[in-house]
Order: C-alpha cells, then structure tokens, then sequence
C-alpha cells in the first residue's frame, strides 16, 4: 500500500536567529518531522547545539522532533534529551558496544519516546540485528556525519535497499528508515525506490531560494518513485503468476 515519504528539514541548515519562523515554514510547507543534529565535537568534528535548544525546539515545534545523537556517550545524555522533548532518538551504533545499543533502545522506549539508530557509511546494517526488530526507525547516512552541505555517497540507495530486507525477514513492518546527507531532487528518487521512508534535507531545503517549494518538490519526487516502484512490483508479481 502507498505511504507518502515524510520530509524532515534538519533545523542545523535554518536560520538560527529566527528558527521559531523557520519551523512555521516547514510546517506549512508539509514537513513531517524536524531534524535535529546534535553534535558534540568528539563523535564528529563539529559542535552544534545541546539540550536546552532541544527543549525550545520542542515549544516551537508542532512536528515530531527527530533527535540524531552525534554524540560519544549516548547512555549518559539520552535521558536529558528525551526529558528535553526528543519525540524520536536516534543513537550512533558505533559507539554503543556488547549489550549497550539494547539498553539504549529500552531507555528510549521507557521513556515514551520512538528509538532510532544511525549508521554511518561505513557501518554495515548487520550490526543491527539484535534490535532491529524493536526499532521504530533506522537512519541511514549517506554522508560521513559532521557537516552539512556534502555530496551524497553513491550508492547508500543499496544500505537502504539492505535494512528493508532485514525488517521484512524479522517482521518489522513499521519500520521507517531514515536517509540523511545529500539528499535532493537529484537523489531523492533512488533512495525511495530502494524503501526510504523519511528523507533529512539541510542544504536542499534551506539553502534553496524557495525553501517551501523545494521541500514541496524533493517530497513530490519522493512520493512519484514510490508509486512508480509499487507498480512495478505489481508488475512484476503479474508476470510471476501469468507464467505459472
Ligand atoms: O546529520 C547530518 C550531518 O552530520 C545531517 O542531518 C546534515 O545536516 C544534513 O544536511 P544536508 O546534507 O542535507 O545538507
Ligand atoms: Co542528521
């Protein structure tokens, strides 16, 4: 069945003199979460904003907040963040180790809150095994985290491609993944097409001259390769029965 994509802005690229004006507009202009990059000069090279951000963010906003932890000891600040507002957290599986990356997901649903976890390029999907089928989201980045503004790494399409496979054979039909980094009008349609369901936009949003009619546009592409791959594997299915 056809679900819309859901557009989250990341609010690093926005204006943060006027942010409560900046979440008016991706709100009128159909956004459906607000991404929020926290990071904290360890895990990435860069130094954004903290907790009591998060908590005016979550006044502001009447959009879900998506929380993406850049962060080196998510066990230690999770709980200020989720009492900050954060409607979904995401944690870094690289830094949560043996049994850590669990305790994470069930601090995070304790609180009320949906878990996520984030992968960076070069982390393969398999590490998610113990959890994913308690997993609300999974965020694949298609850029190495830290900054925005970079080029989308070819090929992240099939990581996405690989984390739907995974949530089918355990049954996690809910399950939203996430893309993060580069994404655009000109990359939107493949990372739909292989299953993505929540596309991050900093630079493609914000940086655009008309940043409502850009989210309007990398959603409408979004939701076309959609319908298009639904289609196709209606097709497909057809074809299957026909030759039987
Ligand atoms: O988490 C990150 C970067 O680490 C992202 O959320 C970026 O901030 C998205 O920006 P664009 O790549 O869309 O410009
Ligand atoms: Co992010």
């Amino acid at each position: 069945m056809f679900q819309p994509v859901a557009i989250a802005p990341s609010i690093l690229s926005a204006d943060f003199m006027n942010l409560g004006r900046d979440i008016r507009m991706i709100e009128q202009a159909g956004a459906g979460y607000v991404h929020v990059d926290v990071m904290d000069g360890h895990f990435v090279p860069n130094l954004t904003m903290g907790v009591p951000v998060v908590k005016q963010l979550a006044k502001l906003a009447n959009i879900p907040l998506d929380v993406h932890l850049m962060i080196d000891n998510p066990l230690d600040e999770l709980p200020w963040f989720l009492e900050a507002g954060a409607d979904i957290a995401c944690v870094h599986a690289e830094v949560l180790y043996g049994d850590e990356l669990r305790r994470a997901v069930d601090m995070i649903h304790d609180a009320g809150a949906k878990a996520a976890v984030a992968l960076k390029p070069h982390t393969p999907p398999e590490v998610l095994e113990e959890v994913i089928a308690r997993l609300d989201m999974v965020l694949v980045m298609s850029v190495e985290p830290g900054f925005s503004g970079q080029s989308y790494i070819e090929g992240s399409e099939e990581k996405v491609a690989a984390v739907a496979e995974m949530a089918r054979a355990v049954g996690n039909d809910a399950l939203l993944i996430e893309v993060d980094g580069g994404v655009s009008e000109a990359t939107v349609e493949r990372l739909t097409a292989a299953g993505a369901d929540v596309l991050v936009c900093g630079s493609a949003v914000f940086g655009a001259q008309d940043p409502a009619a850009a989210l309007a546009a990398v959603k409408e592409k979004g939701d076309a390769a959609r319908v298009a791959a639904i289609e196709d594997a209606r097709a497909e299915e057809a074809l299957a029965e026909e030759e039987m």
